[in-house]
């Protein structure tokens, strides 16, 4: 129970609707025990009437009447007060399952992006769906049964030992044996769900992949393929759900067989105390074949709640796991620290923890706001690498990395980020309006604001060519656009957030040369008083930039202008004769 103590703060957030549903719930119990001692009381009156005990007819039907009404009302009663018994526990388990996924995601954004590396996407799904949802079963009807359980317990075992100790210990014998019974099987039942669980996520994610992957599927005709490894894992899911079913068949001739066994002792039992005279009324037998159907439910619930407590521990425990877990890039500075854009790396050298891999030896420069920097150099040079750390995705060493001559670390994080417009390599656009996702980077902008940044990266065109024009949807529900649109829509994304610092990462490699002057041209425009990186492969994108290096394996090889550097023998140069040659060609 140690891990589902992170509970206790919404338990006793919600602790006034707990307790009331607490309350209800003993009192709908307590009113279930009104059916089996009248049905008792009608059988004692109908039999001393057939015995001659009693002669008033009158009285018998008066009787009679009076227990029917009083089971009649005694079950309204127990079915209303069952209802509003859900009403409270239920839905207060619904809150806190609310609340907790809220937490975990506030958490989970909290987190840098090597968390994000080190653990799959399909598990910090899980945790937020599937475990939570283990976990309320624990604050809802883990709760719920349990108290009614008690109280049934409490109530009728006291009242049976009260009427006939002896015939009360025979029918209660079997039920031990139930509650474990129940207790095992659902341990089994919990262990093959959860194989059929994998499956059926291996079964989802490969379904799923054959469709975002049909074009790639289909170019190579290995549709045949493709269908045997389906039919493979079908087969395997199937098989495990047969499992699961086996056991799940058990449950309830189980139950059925140890009432059953119940049901026969206090009929044994009972009758042949009833003849030896140690009962004296023949109502206490029918009373308690009421009660022993009556307990048999709470007790298998009993092995039941057991094994739910346990899954919710598990669960909570995986999900602790990751709310203990600490973002690597923490905001020390809580006061705002506004930024002006000035950006220099002083002998700066990163290695990523996670491959050990020094991405970046070595590194100064120093970019002025109004300046515009070029970054050109191999894939794995590094290039990436100098934007995110300006973000400040990963950390540094202090004093390596500063922006207005602060140490990188000393800006408050909000600040920092806010001041940024990063449009990364992979352009990432959301299953939402063409219209949305550009106002991604500025939530309250106009109409007007986003037509105009669309036309600065050069995609406003495009746009309206589309019958819907800037509602068009994008992603799995919408269209599919182009590489080029895709970067062009993420570049107006950063454009409409007008920030001090713009870091474009290789962002129009998909685009045409003549749309890519015409957007360069553009961003020179805007980028007057911000601080602009450009990261590229092509001489096109860097020559107008006031300032370009060159990377190698992390390690800056040329710096210079534009000027300079096509007439310095190196990889510029080089860089710059074999696209002009292509250019040509
Ligand atoms: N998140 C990461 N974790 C670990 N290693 C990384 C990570 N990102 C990059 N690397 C490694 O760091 C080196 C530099 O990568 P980086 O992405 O900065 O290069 P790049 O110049 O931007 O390349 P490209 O032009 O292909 O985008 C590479 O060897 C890469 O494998």
């Amino acid at each position: 129970m140690k891990e589902l103590k992170h509970l206790n703060k919404y338990l006793l957030k919600y602790r006034g609707r707990l307790l009331l549903g607490m309350f209800i719930t003993i009192i709908a119990t307590v009113f279930k025990l009104v059916v089996p001692m009248k049905v008792g009381d009608s059988v004692d009156v109908v039999r001393k009437k057939v015995n001659g005990e009693i002669t008033d007819m009158a009285f018998v039907e008066t009787e009679l009447l009076k227990n029917i009404l009083l089971i009649l009302g005694a079950t309204l009663l127990t079915a209303l007060f069952t209802f509003i018994m859900r009403q409270t526990i239920i839905i207060v388990s619904r809150k806190i399952e609310f609340d907790l996924k809220n937490e975990i995601f506030q958490h989970y954004q909290k987190l840098s992006l090597g968390f994000y590396k080190q653990n799959r996407t399909g598990d910090l799904m899980n945790r937020i769906s599937e475990d939570v949802s283990k976990v309320r079963m624990y604050v809802g009807p883990a709760i719920m049964y349990s108290t009614t359980t008690i109280t049934l317990f409490v109530v009728v075992i006291s009242y049976m030992f009260y009427t006939a100790p002896i015939l009360t210990l025979y029918a209660i014998a079997p039920l031990p044996v139930l509650s474990i019974a129940v207790y095992r099987l659902s341990i089994t039942i919990h262990k093959r769900s959860t194989i059929v669980q994998q499956y059926l996520s291996k079964l989802t994610t490969f379904t799923q992949e054959s469709f975002s992957g049909i074009a790639v599927i289909k170019a190579y005709g290995i549709e045949p393929r493709t269908n045997n490894e389906f039919v493979a894992l079908s087969e395997g899911s199937k098989d495990k759900n047969i499992d699961l079913a086996k056991v799940q068949a058990l449950f309830f001739p189980l139950m059925v067989l140890l009432i059953g066994v119940s049901n026969i002792l206090v009929i044994y039992i009972g009758g042949s105390r009833y003849i030896s005279g140690q009962i004296q009324d023949f109502g206490t037998i029918v009373e308690f074949l009421i009660y022993v159907n009556m307990l048999t439910w709470p007790v298998a619930i009993v092995g039941w709640v057991t094994s739910m407590i346990q899954q919710a521990e598990a669960s909570q425990k995986r999900i602790n796991e990751f709310l203990s877990t600490e973002p690597a890039i923490a905001n020390t500075v809580l006061e705002a620290t506004p930024i002006k854009g000035k950006i220099a790396f002083n002998n700066l050298t990163f290695t990523y923890d996670d491959t050990n891999i020094t991405a970046l030896k070595n590194i100064s420069f120093k970019v002025n706001p109004g300046e515009t920097l070029a970054i050109i150099g191999n894939t794995g040079s590094g290039k990436s690498t100098i934007l995110e750390l300006i973000g400040r995705l990963y950390d540094v060493p202090e004093g390596q990395l500063t922006v207005d001559q602060t140490s990188i670390t000393q800006l408050n994080l909000d600040s920092l980020r806010s001041s940024i417009g990063y449009v990364p390599q992979d352009a990432f656009l959301f299953s939402d309006s063409i219209k949305n996702n550009i106002r991604f980077g500025k939530e309250e902008a106009s109409e007007e604001e986003v037509i105009a940044a669309a036309k600065k990266a050069s995609v406003h065109k495009n746009i309206i060519g589309f019958s819907k024009g800037y509602e068009t949807i994008l992603g799995e529900r919408g269209i599919t656009l182009s590489g080029g649109q895709k970067q062009r829509v993420s570049i107006a994304r950063a454009i409409i957030k007008d920030p001090k610092i713009l870091l474009f990462d290789d962002c129009l490699s998909a685009v045409d040369t003549e749309t890519e002057e015409e957007i360069i041209q553009n961003i020179h425009k805007i980028s007057a008083n911000k601080t602009t990186i450009i990261v590229s492969h092509r001489i096109s994108s860097a020559k107008n930039a006031d300032k370009i290096i060159v990377l190698d394996d992390g390690k800056i090889i040329q710096q210079g202008t534009h000027n300079e550097l096509v007439n310095t023998e190196g990889y510029y140069k080089e860089l710059y004769s074999k696209q002009l040659l292509e250019k040509e060609m």
